[in-house]
């Protein structure tokens, strides 16, 4: 994102007439774009799905100053929206259908080299929502393949929520037709997009990369992610829909034991704590939380307090 505002501030200051930058956002754009904004002295203008986004996501945009639309839509609408508003109106439209944006993200392909020691891995799994990133990824994979910095690129995957999957329904028909879906609701909110601008890079760069595409359910994306954390991670649902395609690959196979494999994680996971607090106190509908570890509720008396305590350490066998 900072590629792209400091392109539009070049642009000001050149007196090119750009009188803000907007994106629509399922709330990560919207942070990082408003973030950029403010440092660099430029209105931003983000249009966001009604209570479709957390709250943690929502406020960013607001407490850095942003005009924020709330719209009573989901992020496919704002999106066709926000098309449309900047074709009329000088604002740059930040969406990663902005080149700027996959130049800047293509450098994420560079640091994972950098801390390979420049050998490839393997495979690298990526969420999928509007599917710029995975696009990105493969293009800065490429691009030191063309330099002569490494021999090949890594086999990409991009995971999608199954409430949230044309391009995983697109991969399976084998590339013959894609059809936009109406994304349903998912705990991996910001991938919740059924029309996704990136569509047709995606699809070059996992044709390109012999990729794969994934997809998981509710069920397995939150317990991936409570597995995740009870390895002291902290991970947001959206990189539980890419563990949960490394443990689907790797149980079928097709990812050997010994493949190096990177996970990327794409928000921090306190911006989804409500999720967490759903999970791990097992008020999900239909979802057997397997991982749950819900707090045990005990009165304010030392009797009580060792009762529990004692159950709890029984358990237990004393590490030597
Ligand atoms: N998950 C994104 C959705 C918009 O994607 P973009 O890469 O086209 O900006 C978000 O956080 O808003």
């Amino acid at each position: 994102m900072t590629v792209l505002v400091s392109q539009v501030n070049r642009l000001r200051k050149l007196k090119r007439p750009v009188v803000g930058v907007g994106c629509a956002s399922t709330g990560d754009t919207s942070a990082a774009l408003s973030a950029y904004c403010a440092a660099a002295g430029i209105p931003s203008i983000v249009f966001l799905p009604a209570n479709k986004i957390s709250i943690a996501q929502l406020i960013q945009p607001i407490a850095n100053g942003a005009f924020v639309l709330n719209i009573d839509t989901d992020f496919d609408g704002c999106m066709k929206l926000i098309r449309e508003v900047t074709s009329e109106l000088p604002i740059y439209l930040a969406n990663s259908l902005n080149s700027l944006r996959l130049e800047g993200q293509k450098t994420a392909a560079i640091v994972i080299l950098q801390q390979f020691d420049w050998e490839v891995p393997d495979w690298v799994i990526v969420p999928g929502g509007n599917l710029g990133n995975i696009y990105a990824f493969y293009k800065g994979f490429k691009m030191c393949q063309e330099l002569g910095l490494v021999d090949r690129v890594p086999r990409l995957v991009c995971s999608q929520a199954a409430n949230a999957n044309p391009l995983y329904l697109y991969y399976k028909s084998e590339w013959i037709q894609f059809k936009a879906v109406k994304a349903n609701t998912t705990f991996a909110s910001a991938i919740q997009i059924g029309d996704p601008v990136s569509i047709d890079r995606a699809v070059y760069a996992l044709k390109n990369s012999n990729g794969i595409v994934e997809e998981a359910t509710e069920e397995e994306l939150m317990d991936a992610m409570a597995q995740a954390d009870s390895t002291e991670m902290f991970i947001c649902p959206h990189t539980g829909v890419a563990l949960s395609a490394l443990i689907k690959l790797r149980n079928s196979g097709v990812i050997a034991a010994g493949d190096r494999t990177v996970v990327v994680s794409t928000a921090h996971g306190l911006k989804f704590s409500q999720s967490k607090v759903d999970y791990h106190s097992k008020k999900i509908p239909d979802m057997a939380c397997r991982f749950a570890n819900p707090p045990v509720q005990v009165k304010a008396d030392f009797g009580s307090v060792m009762d529990v305590l004692k159950k709890y350490l029984g358990n237990k066998t004393p590490n030597h």
